[in-house]
């Protein structure tokens, strides 16, 4: 019989890396829980969750064909902290228990719970260990820019600006991973990933 796995968050600023490193981890064969696409999965899908979203933003919210309308939402959210607060109290729960019915059936040493938001809403507490992905702010822009086309460079701040500094993340963080591009990236994943292993004795 396998038991629990332990729970390892990563996280990061828009942009800093964490779903490039997150991939290295999957290639080591450790499960990846991808916070951001579940949950704007479960934002398309559970019906509860899109009745509560209506009422928060309006019928806008959504499109014709019943997906989320995320060019709406963010241009509605991302500059309004308290309106983004009340949607994170409406989405974080609901990606928090999906994340624990994933985590129940994995049979792996670790897993990795890749989320944008994890020190800021509390919950790297209840994670084992806290992965932190760091970059300076500029590049970070850059790559995001060069990444997505429909945002721009007030956007990309704007989000920065709701997310807490780079620094209070690492302080908190049990691991960093420097993707400043100065450092090799995979042996710090391999070193990191040769650490959890060897806390949990395997
Ligand atoms: C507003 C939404 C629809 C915009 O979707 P879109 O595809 O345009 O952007 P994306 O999700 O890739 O977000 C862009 C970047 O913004 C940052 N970000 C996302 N959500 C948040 C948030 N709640 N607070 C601060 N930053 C955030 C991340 O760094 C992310 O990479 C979407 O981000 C969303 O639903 N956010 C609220 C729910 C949430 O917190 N999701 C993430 C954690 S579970
Ligand atoms: N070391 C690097 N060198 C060059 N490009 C990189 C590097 N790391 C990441 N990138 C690129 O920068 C962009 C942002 O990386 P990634 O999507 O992994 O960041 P993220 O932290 O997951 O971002 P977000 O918070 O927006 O989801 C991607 O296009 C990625 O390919």
């Amino acid at each position: 019989m396998s038991s629990k796995s332990l729970q390892v968050g990563i996280t990061g600023g828009i942009g800093a890396g964490k779903s490039i490193v997150a991939n290295i981890f999957s290639v080591l064969g450790v499960p990846i829980y991808d916070a951001d696409t579940r949950a704007k999965f479960l934002m398309n899908r559970d019906e509860g969750l899109k009745a509560n979203i209506v009422e928060l933003l309006g019928p806008t919210a959504y499109q014709q064909d019943g997906m989320l309308n995320r060019t709406y939402v963010g241009g509605q959210v991302f500059g309004n902290p308290s309106l983004l607060e009340k949607l994170n109290a409406i989405v974080h729960p609901a990606v928090g228990k999906d994340f624990q019915q994933w985590a129940k059936v994995q049979s792996t040493p670790y897993v990795l719970k890749e989320a944008a938001l994890l020190i800021e809403n509390g919950t790297y507490q209840e994670l084992d260990a806290v992965i932190v992905v760091a970059a300076p702010e500029d590049i970070r822009i850059q790559r995001v820019l060069d990444r997505d086309a429909h945002r721009t460079e007030e956007d990309v701040k704007n989000i920065i600006d709701r997310q807490l500094p780079q620094q209070e993340k690492t302080s908190r963080a049990d691991f960093v991973v420097d993707n400043s591009g100065e450092v090799l990236v995979i042996p710090q994943v391999l070193e990191i990933h040769q650490q959890i292993l060897d806390q949990i004795g395997r």
